[in-house]
């Protein structure tokens, strides 16, 4: 008979630590209100939509720094390579923050408004159909915010993005991360011994998407629509 390894899974103290840590950073960091309220008053243009969701990538972006700052461990790698988690990272953390909003159904029915304008902003289809199934795979899984904050974290915690020097150090910090995800999935999911390695699955989807947004990027770049100078900054745009 096979015997099912039953090993038991618990969270140490110092993980249930870092866990509360980050998730805090996670929820404090958003996008001021005034900006997401701007979603429910300007018109409805092409051009407004894109100017809005500029704005809001733009504000998304501070916002992905400040949280980073607090990831224990971050601010003790190399400089050069922080910069280069971030350039590296910041598309992802985007599509997974927004993939996170679509999926809580936000009260006040944003998600419709949002969906609407993102839909009419110049995007063109074969880029707005990944996207879309894309927030529908991560809204399926019905992550805790632990998992949603951590998952982030692992995802800015890449160390083969390009230009970064010192891999292992970032390696060390990222291992720690999935150490604690994998443990929180077995105890969040435990009717879903695959939930973990399905987590990790949608990491691999969010780096198709990062090309599409590349493509995005420069089909508005054609359309001479402005970005604002931090987003050219990060995405070399
Ligand atoms: C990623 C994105 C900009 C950031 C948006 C996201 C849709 C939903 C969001 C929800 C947020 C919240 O509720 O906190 C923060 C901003 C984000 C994460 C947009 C979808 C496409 C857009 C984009 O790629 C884009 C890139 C450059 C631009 O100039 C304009 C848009």
């Amino acid at each position: 008979t096979t015997k099912l390894s039953k090993e038991k899974v618990e969270i140490t103290k110092e993980q249930q630590a870092l866990m509360k840590i980050i998730t805090d950073a996670y929820n404090r960091h958003q996008i001021p209100q005034d900006v997401a309220k701007k979603l429910l008053q300007d018109q409805y243009s092409a051009e407004e939509n894109f100017l809005l969701l500029t704005e809001m990538a733009t504000s998304q972006v501070q916002v992905l720094v400040e949280f980073t700052k607090n990831i224990p461990g971050f601010l003790s790698l190399d400089r050069e390579d922080q910069i280069a988690l971030l350039k590296g990272s910041a598309v992802e953390a985007m599509f997974l923050r927004s993939a996170q909003v679509f999926s809580r159904k936000m009260p006040s029915g944003h998600t419709e408004v949002l969906e609407e304008r993102i839909r009419k902003s110049g995007i063109s289809e074969e880029f707005i159909t990944p996207m879309f199934n894309f927030y529908k795979s991560i809204g399926e899984l019905h992550m805790v915010q632990e998992e949603q904050a951590l998952l982030t974290t692992v995802t800015i915690l890449t160390p083969d993005r390009p230009y970064v020097k010192d891999q292992q150090a970032v390696e060390r910090l990222q291992e720690t991360m999935l150490d604690v995800l994998r443990k929180l999935c077995v105890l969040q999911h435990p009717q879903e011994p695959q939930y973990f390695a399905r987590l990790l699955g949608r990491l691999t989807e969010l780096r198709t998407l990062s090309h599409y947004h590349t493509e995005m990027l420069a089909s508005w770049r054609m359309n001479d629509h402005k970005f604002t100078p931090l987003l050219c900054e990060i995405w070399d745009v």
